[in-house]
């Protein structure tokens, strides 16, 4: 098995996808929403391009949730915090979803023989997972507006370094040895590092430290969404 990492969703084409399994890793916020949302009991999660597509796409009674540049968007059930995706709003619905740098990471991924989404809420579960579809392994770091996102990168570092020490043979590019030691150096002060990464300021400076908080627990979650069809949903092994 072969790891590699993008760490940027602007560096992507197509043929690299082709008979990979992809891991689309939004930290800030979409993957920990997307992952919140199914531990939730959300039944699905339908990407949209665009506000105006999504707002096309839910008039078959799903719920709408995102953001644009982190702001909420207006007539939208939901925003992009993980806080919100709580059981008394998901529990048993589709939601349609539309985010800056997320949601366009997956549509973007679709070519790829499976994509999983993971993050830190997940990781462990999604280490699993990749290990155990056996192909090689693609992380598409989701990044900001173009730009690499350091908590990205560490959450793959996380993955990558467990599937190192499931199968020392799994081969990696300079890249994710880079992140693998990024996460080594850095997993006992997550909080610290990555409320100072761009992404992280960000948020803290909109009031939105909890979200920081919140998408910074490790292994909190385990279950891996994974695409089907036009949509992301928790195959039945991940149910009890
Ligand atoms: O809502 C977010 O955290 C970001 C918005 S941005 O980075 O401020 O543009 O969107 P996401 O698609 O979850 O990275």
């Amino acid at each position: 098995m072969k790891i590699s990492v993008l760490p940027s969703v602007d560096e992507l084409h197509s043929n690299i996808l082709l008979h990979k399994t992809v891991v689309i890793i939004d930290v800030f916020r979409a993957s920990s929403s997307i992952v919140t949302a199914f531990s939730t009991g959300a039944k699905w999660v339908r990407p949209a391009e665009t506000v105006t597509a999504a707002r096309e796409f839910s008039q078959t009674g799903a719920l709408t949730g995102g953001e644009r540049y982190g702001k909420t968007l207006e007539g939208f059930d939901l925003g992009n915090s993980p806080s919100e995706y709580t059981s008394d709003r998901v529990r048993g619905k589709g939601i349609i979803m539309t985010t800056t740098n997320g949601t366009r990471s997956l549509l973007k991924a679709t070519k790829a023989e499976e994509i999983l989404i993971g993050c830190f809420l997940n990781a462990t579960a999604c280490a699993h997972a990749i290990f155990n579809l056996h192909r090689d392994t693609l992380f598409l770091c989701a990044g900001t507006r173009g730009q690499f996102s350091l908590e990205d990168g560490i959450a793959a570092g996380k993955m990558i370094h467990q599937l190192h020490q499931m199968s020392p043979s799994i081969q990696y590019d300079d890249l994710s040895y880079a992140l693998l030691h990024s996460w080594l150096s850095s997993k006992h002060q997550l909080r610290e590092v990555l409320s100072q990464s761009q992404s992280g300021r960000r948020l803290i400076s909109r009031g939105l430290e909890q979200d920081v908080l919140d998408c910074l627990q490790v292994d909190r979650y385990p279950l891996v969404p994974r695409w089907q069809s036009d949509r992301i949903i928790l195959p039945s092994s991940n149910h009890d």
